[in-house]
């Protein structure tokens, strides 16, 4: 088992511009746990978060395990870290990963800057995954720098869209009852078919759910249930809600989650996974002018041009890019009118290198106001494409209309 930040030092810390709104964002974060409980009568608890990530993605029928697929240059693991990242009151995040794959995890975490990680061993089944990530966040462990939650949520390593909300409402639940899930409806019937493969009996479709994840636990209830089972549970179980039945006696809240949230398995999932991606990171748009009176003539026409295409356009001058970077947009429109030595292109890209995101920012360059007034239009449209389109190929170039 391997414990602490991996690769000794560990991720490297987020640059003085980042740390700021990383500030704002988990005082807002941590308020929100501390208001939820309030609401619901419970005061905010000590959250740790437990990701098996040790499979080999079979049904995906590729080489490599699916939690590693690159998704826009990006591994699948890695957008689900971000969204538990995101949530500043998740104290510790363990990811089980197999001692094969442990350099490329590490390589990841240093890569995306990965924060609050620990990496544990798999085992070989998802159940005994997850243990080995409960049993490092219990007290009794030797040498573990991490600390007993009371609430851990599990989390599949390759279901990417998990929001704060729902992580909120089974942590609230779990701490009201002990145990808390996600759901879904079912999309299909459920059948049994007998040895003959003929239809034995079927299941009231509208009277049963699919268990999806997010779950979270009291961590005594889970981990109780963990060390109590049995070795055909940990062989062959799927279901952490029916361990805490089983063994803990605790009759888990059900909660209902996003369509979302739905686990990545066979490959037509990492296309779905990308187009999710590509849909929410076009939605923002960040429009800077290399003059104030642009913004009156050219800039303000391309942004409600731009605004027909996509939700949120937002013209600013050079300025204000760091700020802009902060508030995680990843689309840039440079428009230079004024010069054509592309001084402030060069900044943008210089800052958008250094915040490390790079890789999901395409970066289009309209030069020539008058090129740009008489076709306006045409503009939007390329940039709008490219922004949704999002063809690798394109990232980092400078495209002269
Ligand atoms: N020994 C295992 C098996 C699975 N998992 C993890 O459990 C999650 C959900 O499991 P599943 O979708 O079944 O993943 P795989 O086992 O990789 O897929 P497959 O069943 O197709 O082989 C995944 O994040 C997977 O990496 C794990 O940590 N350890
Ligand atoms: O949906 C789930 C929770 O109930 C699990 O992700 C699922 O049970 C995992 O099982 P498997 O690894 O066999 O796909």
């Amino acid at each position: 088992m391997e414990l602490g930040p991996p690769g000794g030092s560990g991720p490297a810390e987020p640059g003085p511009r980042l740390r700021g709104l990383r500030g704002a964002d988990a005082a807002a974060s941590a308020s929100s746990l501390s208001r939820f409980g309030a609401e619901a009568g419970c005061r905010a608890p000590a959250v740790a978060a437990v990701l098996p990530a040790g499979g080999s993605g079979e049904r995906m029928g590729v080489p490599t395990p699916k939690q590693f697929c690159p998704i826009l240059e990006r591994p699948l693991i890695s957008y689900t870290l971000q969204a538990l990242e995101r949530v500043s009151w998740i104290k510790d995040i363990i990811v089980a990963v197999t001692r094969e794959n442990m350099e490329t995890m590490k390589g990841i975490i240093q890569r995306y800057q990965h924060k609050r990680i620990s990496l544990v061993e798999a085992g070989v089944t998802r159940h005994r995954s997850i243990f080995n990530g409960l049993k490092a966040l219990a007290e009794d462990q030797p040498n573990c720098r991490l600390s007993k939650p009371e609430v851990v949520i599990i989390h599949d390593a390759v279901r990417p869209f998990v929001e704060e909300d729902v992580l909120l409402k089974v942590v609230t639940a779990a701490q009201e009852h002990g145990a808390s899930g996600a759901i879904r409806p079912l999309v299909s019937t459920v059948i049994s078919p007998s040895a003959d493969s003929c239809l034995d009996h079927s299941l009231e479709r509208a009277r049963y759910r699919a268990s999806e994840m997010p779950q979270a636990f009291l961590f005594d209830v889970i981990y109780d249930a963990y060390q109590q089972c049995s070795d055909y549970d940990l062989e062959f179980g799927t279901e952490c809600l029916h361990l805490a039945l089983k063994y803990s006696h605790i009759k888990a809240k059900l909660v209902e989650g996003s369509p979302d949230l739905w686990k990545v398995t066979y490959k037509r999932d990492l296309y779905a996974a990308e187009s999710i991606i590509k849909e929410r990171i076009s939605q923002k748009v960040c429009v800077v002018m290399d003059t104030k009176e642009d913004e009156e003539h050219v800039g303000h026409c391309l942004e409600e041009m731009l605004k027909t295409e996509l939700n949120h356009v937002k013209v600013t001058s050079g300025q204000d890019l760091q700020q802009i970077i902060l508030e995680q947009c990843y689309n840039f429109v440079c428009v230079n009118v004024m010069t054509s030595d592309f001084e402030e292109t060069q900044r943008l890209l210089n800052m958008v290198e250094e915040s490390n995101l790079s890789i999901l920012y395409p970066v289009v360059v309209i030069s020539e106001e008058q090129k740009l007034r008489e076709s306006l239009r045409q503009g939007t449209t390329i940039i709008s494409a490219l922004i949704k389109e999002r063809n690798s190929g394109l990232i980092g170039q400078l495209l002269v209309a």
